[in-house]
Parts: C-alpha cells; sequence; structure tokens
C-alpha cells in the first residue's frame, strides 16, 4: 500500500465497525511498530518476508479464536436470557420469596415486598427478619426458624403476621398486618469432613388475607345477626358467660333484660317486610346508640333484642337503664314518609338473685317479659319468684291446650238470650269449654288469656267458628230451630290478615241467612287497632255479619267510635247490671242505655241474675238479656231439650223456665 499507511486501514475499519479480523503483514520490524498495530486490535503481526506456512497458521489461529469468541458471546447471551427469566419470574411471584443468612438477616428478598408490605428491596436486604414481622408474632417466627435449623427438611407452613412499612395500606386485612403462610427451607453446605454446616434459609411466604378475610366474615356470620349487624344469640351466651365470671370476681351485680317490640307483627303484617326489616335495623341502631361500650344488645329473635348490662351498682341502674330504653322509643321511627310508633315490653333479671346459669337468667328476664306484656305492654318489670310459677301454669296450660285443639277435647256450651219484653229466647251465645281427662271441665277464664299470649286463639277461634256454624245449621235443618248465634272472637283473629276470608268461607259453607251470625268482639280489643278493627269488621258487616262490642262501658265508654265501626249491638258489661241494686239508683246503665238508643243500636244486657235488674233493664229500654236468671251457659243436648220442652224457637213463646245444668261447674 504505497500511498495508505496500514494503521489508516485499520482506523478505518475500526470506524466503520466492520466486522472482520486483521493481521498486519509489515515491513516495519521495530517493537514499537508491532504493540501500536496489535493495540489497534490487529490480532496477529507478521514481518516481512514471511513463510507462507507462517501466514497460513496465523490466520488459522485467527479464525480460531474468532470461533471462540462467537460461541463464548452466544453463551453469554443465553446466561444473561436465562437469568432475566429468573429474574423475572421471582420478582412477579404472587409470594414473597426470601433468602436469609445464617444470622437470620435478609441476603435477598424479591419485589413482591413493596407491593406485599411497603419496602424497596434495598430497604430489606441486610435487615434481620424481624423486622418484617408483626410484634405479636415474634416468638412464633423465632420458633419458626429455630425449628427449621433442627433439620433439613423445611418446616411445615406456619402462618404468621407480617407488619407493613406504614401501618395504613388500605388493602391489608387488618390495617398493617398481613397475614402469611410461611415456609422455610434450610440451606446446607458439606464441609470437607463430611458435616454439614447451616449458612442460610430460603422461603416462600405466601399472603393470605384473602382467606382470612372469608374466615372472618364466617365466623362474623356465626356470631351476628346480619339484618342488624348487632350480635346473635351465641354471641350474647358467650359474652353473658364472661360478664357473669367477671361479676364473681368483682362482687358487683349485672342485669339482664328481655325486650320484645309490642305489636311488631301487626306493623309488620301491614306495612310490609321491608318496613319490617327497617323499623328493626334502625331500632337496633337507636338503642345501640345509647348504650355503653361493654353492653350488649343481641337480636335474639324476629322482634326480641337482648341486653346485657355487666357491673351494675344496684338494680336502680337497670331501672333507670329501662326506663330510657323506654324514652327512645316515644320518638317515631319515619319508613318511607310514614311515622311508626313503637314500644317494648322489657324483663329484667339480676345475677346474681335471680339465678347462677346464663339460661336461667335469660329465661327469667323473659318471663318478667311476659308478666308486662299481660299488665299491658309497653314497660318493665323485675324477675320475681311469684311470677315462675305463674309462669309455668301458663306454660302447662298452653301445652295442655295446643294438644287439646287437636284431640277434640273442646267443646261449646250456649247461652240463650232472651227478649226481656216477652220472654222468647231470641239467639244463643257459643262459650268454649275444655272437657279435661284428668282435671274435669276448665272454664274459658282460665284458659282463653293463655290461648291469647300464645297465638293458640287463631286455631281454637277457628273450631269455635266452625263447630258453632255447624251446630246451629243442625239444629235449623233437623229441629227447625231458627236462632241468631253469637260468636266469640279475640283482637289476633282479626289482625290476622286471612281471617275475614276464613270466615267468610265457613259461613258460606254453611249457608247460613244473612244476619243469623254475631262476631262479639271487647272494646278494649279493638282498641288495640283501630284500624285495623275497622278495615276487617267493614268487610265483614258487608257479607251480613253481624257485629256486636262485648263488655261496653268497661273500656273507653267513648261512642265517639262507634260511629267508625259497624256495630248492630253493644253488650252492657256484667258489672253495670250487676250494679242494678233498686229501682232508682242506676245512672250509669241508664246513660248507657240512652246512649246506644240513641245510635239506633241493638242492646243486650250481660249478666242478669235478678228480676229487680230486668225490672229495671225493660223500664229503661234495654231489649235484650243474658244471665243466669234466665239460664247458665248449657251444652247443646239441654239447650235443645229447653226449646223442645218450650216450642221456643226464635220468639214463637214465652221462656218461664230457667235452664240450668250439671255439666257446668259454674252454676250455683
Ligand atoms: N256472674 C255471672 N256470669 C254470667 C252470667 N251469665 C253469663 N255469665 C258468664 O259471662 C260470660 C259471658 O261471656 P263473655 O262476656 O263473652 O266472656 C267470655 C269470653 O270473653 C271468653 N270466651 C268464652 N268462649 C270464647 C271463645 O270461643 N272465644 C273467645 N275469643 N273468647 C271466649 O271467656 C269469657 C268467659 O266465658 P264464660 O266463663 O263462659 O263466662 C260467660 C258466662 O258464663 C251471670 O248471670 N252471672
Amino acid at each position: 500500500m504505497p500511498d495508505l499507511h496500514g494503521h489508516k486501514v485499520m482506523e478505518h475499519i475500526d470506524s466503520y465497525r466492520l466486522n472482520c479480523d486483521i493481521i498486519v503483514v509489515s515491513g516495519e520490524t521495530t517493537f514499537d511498530h508491532a504493540t501500536m498495530a496489535l493495540r489497534k486490535g490487529a490480532q496477529d503481526f507478521l514481518r516481512k518476508p514471511y513463510a507462507p506456512d507462517e501466514l497460513l497458521r496465523s490466520v488459522a489461529n485467527v479464525l480460531e479464536r474468532r470461533q471462540l469468541k462467537a460461541t463464548n458471546q452466544s453463551i453469554q447471551l443465553r446466561l444473561q436470557a436465562s437469568e432475566s427469566l429468573h429474574k423475572f419470574i421471582v420478582n412477579n411471584s404472587p409470594d414473597m420469596i426470601y433468602l436469609l443468612d445464617h444470622e437470620g438477616r435478609f441476603a435477598f428478598i424479591n419485589e413482591r415486598v413493596k407491593s406485599l408490605l411497603g419496602y424497596d428491596q434495598k430497604e430489606i436486604i441486610g435487615e434481620h427478619f424481624s423486622k418484617l414481622i408483626h410484634t405479636e408474632d415474634i416468638e412464633r417466627a423465632h420458633f419458626t426458624f429455630n425449628e427449621r435449623r433442627a433439620g433439613e427438611r423445611a418446616t411445615r407452613s406456619a402462618e404468621l403476621k407480617l407488619s407493613s412499612k406504614n401501618n395504613n395500606g388500605s388493602r391489608f386485612f387488618d390495617s398493617g398486618t398481613v397475614p402469611v403462610e410461611l415456609s422455610s427451607i434450610g440451606i446446607y453446605t458439606t464441609n470437607d469432613d463430611k458435616t454439614k454446616s447451616f449458612i442460610g434459609t430460603y422461603g416462600v411466604a405466601r399472603d393470605i388475607s384473602e382467606r382470612k378475610q372469608a374466615e372472618e366474615l364466617i365466623k362474623y356470620q356465626l356470631y351476628h345477626d346480619l339484618l342488624t349487624n348487632l350480635p346473635n344469640r351465641s354471641l350474647f351466651r358467650d359474652r353473658l358467660n364472661m360478664a357473669m365470671a367477671q361479676s364473681k370476681r368483682s362482687g358487683k351485680k349485672l342485669a339482664i333484660m328481655y325486650l320484645d317490640m309490642d305489636r311488631f307483627k301487626i306493623i309488620n303484617d301491614s306495612l310490609g317486610h321491608y318496613v319490617g326489616d327497617e323499623l328493626l335495623k334502625m331500632v337496633g341502631q337507636r338503642l345501640r346508640s345509647e348504650l355503653r361500650e361493654a353492653d350488649t344488645l343481641a337480636r335474639v329473635g324476629g322482634d326480641e333484642f337482648n341486653l346485657l348490662v355487666p357491673e351494675i351498682n344496684d338494680i336502680q341502674d337497670a331501672r333507670n337503664l329501662a326506663e330510657k330504653i323506654l324514652r327512645l322509643t316515644l320518638e317515631p321511627f319515619i319508613i318511607k314518609n310514614e311515622e311508626i310508633f313503637i314500644s317494648f315490653s322489657i324483663g329484667i333479671s339480676i345475677y346474681p338473685s335471680d339465678g347462677d346459669t346464663k339460661d336461667s337468667l335469660i329465661k327469667h328476664a323473659d318471663i318478667a317479659m311476659y308478666k308486662v306484656k299481660n299488665a299491658g305492654k309497653n314497660g318493665y318489670a323485675f324477675y320475681s319468684e311469684k311470677m315462675k310459677a305463674h309462669f309455668s301454669q301458663s306454660l302447662d296450660i298452653e301445652n295442655g291446650l295446643r294438644k287439646a285443639i287437636s284431640t277434640n277435647e273442646l267443646c261449646l256450651y250456649y247461652q240463650p238470650q232472651f227478649d226481656i219484653n216477652n220472654g222468647y229466647m231470641k239467639g244463643v251465645e257459643a262459650l268454649v269449654r275444655w272437657k279435661h281427662p284428668e282435671k274435669g271441665t276448665i272454664q274459658p277464664n282460665e284458659f282463653i288469656s293463655v290461648a291469647e299470649e300464645s297465638g293458640l286463639i287463631i286455631p281454637l277461634g277457628e273450631w269455635v267458628l266452625r263447630r258453632a256454624c255447624t251446630d246451629i245449621k243442625r239444629w235449623m235443618e233437623q229441629e227447625g230451630i231458627s236462632l241468631q248465634l253469637s260468636v266469640n272472637i279475640s283482637m289476633q283473629q282479626l289482625e290476622m290478615d286471612q281471617f275475614v276470608n276464613k270466615a267468610l268461607k265457613i259461613i258460606k259453607r254453611h249457608q247460613l241467612p244473612k244476619d243469623t251470625l254475631e262476631l262479639e268482639i271487647t272494646e278494649h280489643a279493638i282498641m288495640q287497632d283501630m284500624e285495623k278493627a275497622i278495615d276487617a269488621l267493614t268487610k265483614l258487616s258487608h257479607k251480613g255479619i253481624r257485629i256486636a262490642i262485648d263488655d261496653f262501658g268497661t273500656g273507653y265508654s267513648s261512642l265517639g267510635y262507634l260511629q267508625n265501626l259497624p256495630i248492630n249491638t253493644l253488650k252492657i258489661d256484667r258489672s253495670f247490671v250487676q250494679g242494678i241494686k233498686t229501682s232508682e239508683d242506676n245512672s250509669i246503665i241508664d246513660a248507657i242505655i240512652a246512649m246506644a238508643k240513641g245510635l239506633n243500636l241493638n242492646l243486650i244486657a250481660e249478666g242478669v241474675e235478678n228480676q229487680t235488674q230486668i225490672d229495671h233493664l225493660s223500664r229503661a229500654g234495654c231489649g235484650l238479656a243474658q244471665g243466669f236468671f234466665y239460664s247458665h251457659p248449657v251444652p247443646e243436648d239441654e239447650l235443645l231439650k229447653f226449646i223442645k220442652l218450650n216450642g221456643n224457637t226464635n220468639g214463637q213463646d214465652s221462656a218461664d223456665t230457667i235452664v240450668s245444668s250439671d255439666h257446668d261447674p259454674s252454676y250455683q
């Protein structure tokens, strides 16, 4: 190359990064020249003159090196790819992967530590594992890692709680804490003498927050009422157990309150289940917000709540709280723009004086609550031993009555009703009796109230109505007797949505003439739910069923409400009739009769026992009467015997015989 220096050629090759190897063949023989050429990238330097073999060897060497270099490069590339693949896999693992040295310090941790606990990897490398363990679990963590040192096998996985960097990660189950399932394997090296030395720990920690959350939810559901989010019966009993143990130690009393929402069923039935549910939620919230942290309010049934008040000084504390709860119900609850007023019947039992087991305390509070219900609701009562005797008696009656309805132990007696002026029998009132196989005949006063409390009045009332209609229909068809029939119904029956339809069905099936049946309901019962009463009674009245107000004068004694009700008859209560002693001093009963006449209602006096009463009633203008003066309630056969004897069907003849019966123990 006469015009170009070899170095220039090499610079050119270098600047264009030409993929070729250079062997310099030069006439320059100095050492400097040769090193310069090699420094600039020549693979070999041959001095001229050279032997061809020498050049061939040099080319072969360069080619061989070139081949080796290419192989080396490809191995390196593969290694790099494999390393980044492993790095990718490790760092993108859903689990935290770590390596501890023999002192328990992190030698490696994957990137998962950032998303899981908020730390950068470099903040953790070199730190002791305890930095990541929640303080509660430090001891367990040490145990886990030490256990691993005892053998080569992986430890059984342990559940631990880790702490996050900033204790406010919202994704964490319990703020700042991440539950993990951790497994670890000891790493050992084999010494020259074949013994093994521990050099560290390799392990994986898996986030189990979701599983724990699900477990926690299941646990919550087991111990809470999901509608109100209040504790349920199980949790209440647990807390009561604990509170009793605490009371035993401290010597302080505790109170249990059994709260039953009055008339919830009616609200639920009339306004619908949505309103009922909302009401329960709102009631729970209102009560809860006024209680102390340590008190436990639980929902234990549809409309029943239990309240545990631990550590009271004396029963005055419980009294104050019960009064406060009743005050809280004075404000209405507003649901769907509707104002709903509620009240509670509250029974209270005190530990240790009213029981030393949780069952007895709860039961006694329940008994006291029933006492309040029977006394007119909306109040509270403390349990007493006397209540228990009454309660167990009621329970016996309830159980017996339940059986009696299905085994036909009930029967009907009939008490005739007479026209005062001519003595004609106009109708009969059906009165239920319980023919107890051991106790003999039981009077309704002993079981009607229990039937009402227990809800048994519904099947009982249905049985009475059906049987009375069957009887009167038979008398009409077989004996040619035509009488009016009075049947008692209770408010609970009226409140039942299906009652009207059921009653109409029974009457239709028996094809009773219009106006034959008169349903009697007490003034007091109507007042319990005036709206419902008006609605149901109006429907019945439109179908030709007569309505009578029983025990008139004992309730509100106001005629104002009567104008809204489809009433045909007022039954003057026995107490007024029995007040008639002489013919002069009877202003109250005279006023009642005058009012009824003013409203154009039929009047029937109950409990007439003597001629003086008859005379006065007749003078005052009361048309009908029933009572022992004429007849006690009698069984069907006696009634029919009397009618046959007197030919006394619906006012054809006059009654001059007093009907009596030795079947009824009330006859004297
Ligand atoms: N001292 C006295 N008492 C007289 C006289 N005349 C009648 N009585 C009694 O007065 C009660 C009249 O029935 P009530 O006012 O409807 O009062 C009834 C009624 O409220 C209820 N009852 C009876 N049967 C039924 C029924 O089938 N359904 C419902 N819901 N209640 C019923 O039980 C109450 C008591 O019934 P009974 O024991 O049969 O008592 C009857 C009757 O025996 C009298 O001259 N003097």
